[in-house]
């Protein structure tokens, strides 16, 4: 296959809906993609000669349509020895959610929204003790928002992990940061995680109640409208968004990016902020909009989902690291938990 006929098969994949999960050019100058699709996923690669450089790929594109392939486990990855046999058994994945450790504006009772604050000391402890309790579940993606505490957060958190890969943030922004930022080692990438930020995930806009006092805005206009501007689906704040607002563009990034990931199952890591992640958990656990106004999360506490069979299982919060109860949960976790207390034994 030529390079054009190669970029044309890519073009006609994403037209049925395949994005681009993963891709990269290696040492040697052949070119490896993996697409992904509702479940499908299609490996194609081209070698320096114009031709697939893998045995069985040149032929999985024809079958995308109508078979399944089996979807890869990183669960397995501590060992980076997955086989067939283990791909074939789980589609499962982890799912975890963390709120960001206590900013200098929480510490200050002042509505946040959208401006860019960092953490406080407090935050940056929560944000470890956070990681701590994560530390025996795989991470294999994680997302934030495009705020500071929140990255924050998951930075701190990742450095608890006992897999130990490095977290890195995606430079999508322009070609050259794209450019600029490019990996070159095959080894040092499988030892990095992947972080992707996206605004869709920011603290919803507060609107005119950014930078006031809670306790002095409940003072002004009442306990009950400020509680109803903080906590109800569908009121915003002057000049603000709505719960209902934020998930319009939280609970669409977490259905079109996010979810197709763990369906392909990824692990994913999600560190974001109490309303943008009350809206996804609202849809996750399919809470009605009168439930979620008694939804509240802690700064800094890590929440485990687990999907399988396209539907989302809520495990509450990991309590500490040695917790056996967590890795109970499946035999993937308990699997990769065993493998990392054979590696770093
Ligand atoms: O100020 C904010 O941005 C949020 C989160 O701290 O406040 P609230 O508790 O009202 O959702």
């Amino acid at each position: 296959m030529s390079a054009t006929a190669f970029h044309q098969a890519i073009g006609t994949l994403q037209s049925h809906g395949y994005f681009i999960n993963s891709g990269f050019q290696q040492e040697n100058g052949n070119t490896s993609l993996q697409l992904i699709s509702k479940g499908f996923r299609v490996d194609i690669g081209l070698s320096r000669r114009g031709s697939y450089c893998s045995r069985e790929r040149s032929y999985v594109v024809a079958q995308a349509s109508s078979s399944q392939t089996s979807v890869f486990n990183p669960v397995s990855s501590p060992s980076n020895t997955t086989t067939t046999d283990s791909r074939k058994k789980s589609n499962e994945a982890a799912l975890i959610l963390i709120r960001h450790g206590e900013s200098l504006w929480n510490e200050k009772n002042l509505f946040t929204g959208c401006v860019d604050v960092p953490l406080t000391k407090k935050g940056v402890e929560e944000a470890i003790e956070a990681g701590k309790r994560i530390s025996n579940i795989p991470v294999d993606l994680i997302y934030t928002s495009a705020l500071i505490r929140a990255q924050m957060t998951a930075m701190l958190a990742m450095t608890e992990h006992r897999r130990k890969k490095v977290p890195i943030i995606m430079h999508d922004e322009s070609e050259q940061a794209k450019s600029w930022s490019q990996i070159f080692s095959e080894e040092t990438k499988k030892q990095c995680i992947p972080v992707i930020t996206a605004w869709q995930l920011n603290e919803r806009m507060y609107g005119e109640l950014q930078g006031l006092n809670k306790q002095e805005t409940a003072d002004r206009y009442g306990k009950e409208q400020v509680h109803e501007w903080r906590r109800s689906y569908d009121i915003p704040p002057p000049n603000g968004e709505s719960l209902e607002m934020c998930a319009e563009r939280a609970v669409a990034y977490f259905k079109e990016h996010i979810e197709p990931q763990l369906v392909s199952g990824k692990n994913v890591m999600i560190a974001a902020h109490g309303n943008s992640l009350r809206s996804i958990i609202m849809y996750l656990d399919k809470l009605t909009s009168q439930e979620v106004i008694s939804l509240e999360l802690s700064t800094g506490i890590p929440m485990l989902y687990i999907f399988k069979e396209g539907k989302f299982m809520r495990r509450g919060s990991p309590v500490g690291p040695a917790e056996a109860g967590v890795y109970a949960y499946t035999k993937s976790l308990a699997l990769y938990r065993q493998r990392l207390d054979e590696m770093f034994q």
